[in-house]
């Protein structure tokens, strides 16, 4: 058996030939939604993801608002851009590209932006209202995981899935959305401190990889069907991405995302989605 790809590329393709309807939308409404993006240093990946985020608000007409800090920025010089940013009213939405370079503190930025304009749903505000089933905007790669699977019509409510990772850009809300009554679905969340990984694995209908640990999802850990989304990102010696899933696991899973391919172009079309929502809860 080889699994059914969950095709990123071109569920996210279909995303933003609907969102580009509804920018025209908003345009003729007088609204012209503009994403920024706070970009701190030179991580080769983090620059990567950034131009692609603007390459895609191109495609659908979203302006683009660019902010580049060099990596010796202090938290004073970040946190006066997205000072910058929450003010300027071109900028509809925006996010901060995470990690920031070791010593600023990441909190301190996120809690800092105005939530109304928090495209990520990073902010502990968002945050908490999705925590407390209220409307936020959704953190943007586990949005993108869910819309995977329902576009390929892989039951969830009812399925056991395990989550690898607790970072707070996956890990940690996934859970939350997966649990929410509209999904209810069951989660084993797992992590560095998980004594049995492959106990936890073994059970699942559905794995969510997302520790940044090449291969960490081997073929003999995976029960035949289930699906497997490969989140996580590890580089090789000549800078290709490895995912956390061993390619065996294509062998023995029903479902399995490929990397790169798969949830990361979710994770952008997600972004433009929140910015579009934005901007139309604006208008009424
Ligand atoms: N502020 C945020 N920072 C980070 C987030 C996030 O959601 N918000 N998530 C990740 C990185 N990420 C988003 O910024 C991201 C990851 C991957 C991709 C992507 O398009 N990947 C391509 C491959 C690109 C390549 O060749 O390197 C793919 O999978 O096909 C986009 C965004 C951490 N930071």
């Amino acid at each position: 058996m080889t699994a059914q790809i969950l095709d990123g590329k071109a569920t996210a393709a279909a995303i933003k030939s609907d969102l580009t309807a509804r920018v025209a939308a908003l345009k003729e409404k007088g609204v012209t939604p503009g994403l920024g993006t706070i970009l701190v240093g030179d991580d080769p990946g983090s620059q990567k993801y950034v131009v692609g985020k603007h390459r895609d608000c191109a495609q659908v007409g979203i302006a683009s608002i660019q902010r580049e800090l060099p990596a010796t920025a202090t938290q004073e010089e970040i946190e006066a851009v997205v000072r910058e940013l929450n003010e300027d009213p071109a900028c509809t939405g925006y996010i901060v590209q995470l990690p920031l370079p070791r010593g600023i503190d990441e909190n301190r930025i996120l809690e800092l932006m105005d939530p109304a304009k928090d495209a990520d749903g990073l902010h502990p505000m968002n945050l908490g209202r999705l925590v407390l089933n209220e409307p936020a905007p959704l953190p943007c790669t586990p949005n993108g995981v869910l819309t995977l699977l329902r576009q390929h019509g892989v039951e969830i409510k009812g399925a056991e899935v395990v989550v690898v990772g607790r970072g707070v850009t996956i890990g940690r809300p996934m859970p939350l959305l997966l649990t929410r009554r509209s999904e209810n679905a069951t989660v084993t969340q797992c992590h560095t401190g998980t004594r049995d990984l492959a106990s936890h694995l073994r059970r699942a209908d559905i794995i969510v990889a997302a520790a940044g640990s090449a291969h960490l999802v081997r073929p003999e850990d995976v029960k035949p069907g289930a699906a497997v989304l490969d989140v996580g990102v590890s580089r090789n010696a000549e800078g290709k991405i490895v995912g956390d899933v061993h390619p065996g696991v294509a062998e023995v899973a029903g479902w399995i995302s490929p990397n790169p391919g798969g949830v990361g172009p979710m994770t952008r079309a997600q972004l433009l989605v929140n910015v579009v929502e934005a901007a139309e809860r604006s208008v009424g």
